[in-house]
């Protein structure tokens, strides 16, 4: 436990008292928790140190990504700490105002919520357990159509899947096939739909992220022009993909609540959610609200990598509370069509939790797979990131986007923090002082020739998504932003593009949902709290053809023994519900 000495730290909440301000200084709570505690302790006239200290965990939940505690499970999290005893705590709980009038806490069982959460779970549960109950119908003839007879028999089977339930959560790590498997499933629902004479069916391809959703739009394409049949190609011509929000269709008066809701629900047929292991559950609550009955959901993603941004791990909650359901199943992918076997084989054991055989198929000498064990990345990534550095540079001052962008997708250095020694900032600027070295003049403007960028805020206008990639690049004496847009590059003034970070290095969050042939993992201290198992499978998995881990063994360990385990009900209630 480290203990914040400064008083004016401003982690410290000054007039804190007993066991809140212990907690604080301890380093436990944050003085964000503390304020939130006492100023609805104060509106609500509850003086009872145990109610505020129950508002406090409740926050820190939901600021850690939970959407709840269990108040039993704070005592094994951490026995240093005096935790008040578990029953008289509930019942202190249970006598106070802010458990009925407003009601800001709901106890249930052993899990406390901050209400708003615990109303989401419910309805997120109650939704999808209403959308959950239909038999199984025939398998239709056109799933050997649309998908090849060999080799496609688990996308066949998702399909099939698919096609006789309201709701599928399709699952499957990277380059499993999931787009392939949404593609023919979509086929085969636009030719149900033709020969019910029904009018065209009405389909909604949508992801968390800009950068997801256009990335979705591109593999479908791909995957619908890699139908067999002219019909299907034609049913599904001109597919469009959009983020979750454009969909719902976000209000300029509110950030809560969307123009489609349970009153005014979404035309679709389909809705198709990629990367929903992004998905929050405010989200998917949102969501869930917003389909007709009768509309169909399927939910794409891979439950093993990093969970939302937000509260919640929606996706794997529903892969295991649906899991031990009878009356739905869960369509999962698992033969990976993209990297090589050590690749794999390596991000699989991650997934599983064997750290013994990650760290040894680390050391196995594999081309493809390769670990860089060092206290000091810094002559590794010099190595490493200067020379691609350079040649960046040097596309960038030739005008060769084409080249600069293929550079990029080439390889990536994805660090877990932003900020330290082991952050994005850090290792920015350090390739940048490597550069200037190098050169007789400095790197001295944020835009210079061979600046690999990343984009940080949608702008539809010019058709670039948080998320996007690019480079700068002189042309006939001007430098340009060329952003590796979906439908190709992108060139544009640099003065246009305001919402963009200098991208040697990108933090594994934000490389969720893309791709390159080379990565390099730098992994942090074994005391990172961001160190997981999902971070790590995460980085591991954004790599084609090669993946460098860049750091200890005890940090490897350390990453695999430590899942991320957020807190939820919603996978009790998904089995023990309807
Ligand atoms: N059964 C299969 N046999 C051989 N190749 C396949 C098969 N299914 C898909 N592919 C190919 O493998 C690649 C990955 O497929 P797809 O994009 O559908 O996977 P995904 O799971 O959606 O990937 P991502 O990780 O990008 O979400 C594509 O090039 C696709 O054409």
């Amino acid at each position: 436990m480290s203990v914040v000495e400064d008083p004016h730290d401003v982690r410290i909440a000054v007039g804190a008292t007993g066991l809140l301000r212990d907690l604080n200084r301890a380093g436990v709570l944050d003085a964000v928790d503390l304020h939130v505690a006492a100023r609805v302790t104060t509106l609500a006239h509850d003086e009872d140190p145990l109610v505020a200290l129950a508002v406090a965990v409740a926050v820190r939940a939901v600021r850690g990504g939970s959407v709840c505690v269990r108040l039993d499970g704070l005592v094994a999290e951490d026995d240093e700490v005096a935790w008040p005893d578990p029953a008289t705590w509930r019942a202190a709980i249970a006598a106070s105002p802010l458990t009925r009038d407003p009601e800001v806490l709901h106890l249930e069982d052993d899990r406390l919520y901050l209400d708003r959460y615990w109303r989401e779970e419910v309805q997120v549960c109650t939704d999808v357990l209403a959308r959950a109950s239909t038999g199984r119908v025939e398998r239709p003839e056109g799933l050997d159509r649309v998908f090849p007879l060999t080799g496609y028999d688990e996308q066949r089977d998702a399909a099939a899947l698919a096609l006789a339930q309201p709701t599928t959560v399709l699952t499957g790590g990277p380059g499993t096939g999931k787009t392939t498997a949404v593609a023919g499933l979509l086929a085969l629902l636009a030719e149900q739909a033709e020969q019910q004479g029904a009018p065209r069916l009405r389909i909604a391809l949508a992801a968390p992220t800009g950068k997801a959703a256009a990335r979705l739009q591109q593999a479908v394409e791909k995957e619908v022009g890699n139908l067999r049949d002219e019909a299907d190609r034609g049913r599904l011509a001109g597919l469009r993909a959009m983020t979750l929000h454009r969909l719902l269709g976000t209000r300029p008066d509110t950030s809560a609540r969307f123009r489609h809701h349970r009153d005014n629900r979404l035309p679709h047929d389909v809705v198709v959610v990629d990367e929903a292991s992004m998905v929050s559950l405010t989200m998917m609550a949102r969501l869930l609200e917003a389909l007709r009955p009768d509309a169909r959901l399927v939910l794409v993603g891979d439950p093993d990598q990093l969970a939302s941004v937000e509260a919640g791990a929606v996706l794997a909650d529903l892969v295991d509370g649906l899991g031990a359901r009878r009356d739905v199943e869960v369509a999962a992918l698992a033969t990976s069509h993209r990297f090589g076997e050590a690749i794999g084989a390596l991000a699989a054991a991650v997934r599983d939790g064997r750290a013994d055989d990650a760290v040894a198929l680390l050391r196995q000498g594999d081309p493809h797979v390769v670990f860089e064990e060092t206290e000091d990345p810094g002559p590794v990534l010099r190595d490493v990131l200067l020379p691609r550095a350079r040649q960046l540079r040097l596309a960038g001052l030739d005008g060769a986007a084409d080249e600069a962008l293929a550079l990029l997708d080439g390889h990536r250095l994805l660090c877990a923090h932003r900020d330290g020694p082991h952050g994005v900032h850090h290792w920015n600027h350090q390739v940048e002082r490597w550069l200037s070295e190098e050169l007789t003049e400095g790197l001295w403007s944020a835009w210079y020739p061979g600046r690999p960028f990343l984009v940080t805020a949608n702008d539809y206008g010019l058709g670039i998504y948080n998320g996007d990639t690019g480079a700068a690049v002189l042309r006939r004496g001007v430098l340009r932003a060329v952003v590796a847009g979906v439908t190709g590059p992108l060139d544009l003034a640099t003065s246009r593009v305001s919402d963009v970070e200098t991208m040697h290095a990108m933090t594994i969050h934000k490389s969720q949902g893309s791709q390159a042939g080379e990565v390099t993992v730098l992994l942090p201290d074994v005391e990172s709290r961001l160190l997981t198992r999902e971070l790590l499978y995460t980085a591991i998995t954004r790599a084609q053809d090669r993946v460098r881990v860049v750091g200890s063994e005890a940090s490897v360990r350390a990453a695999v023994d430590r899942p991320v385990g957020r807190a939820s009900g919603l996978r009790e209630r998904l089995r023990e519900g309807g």
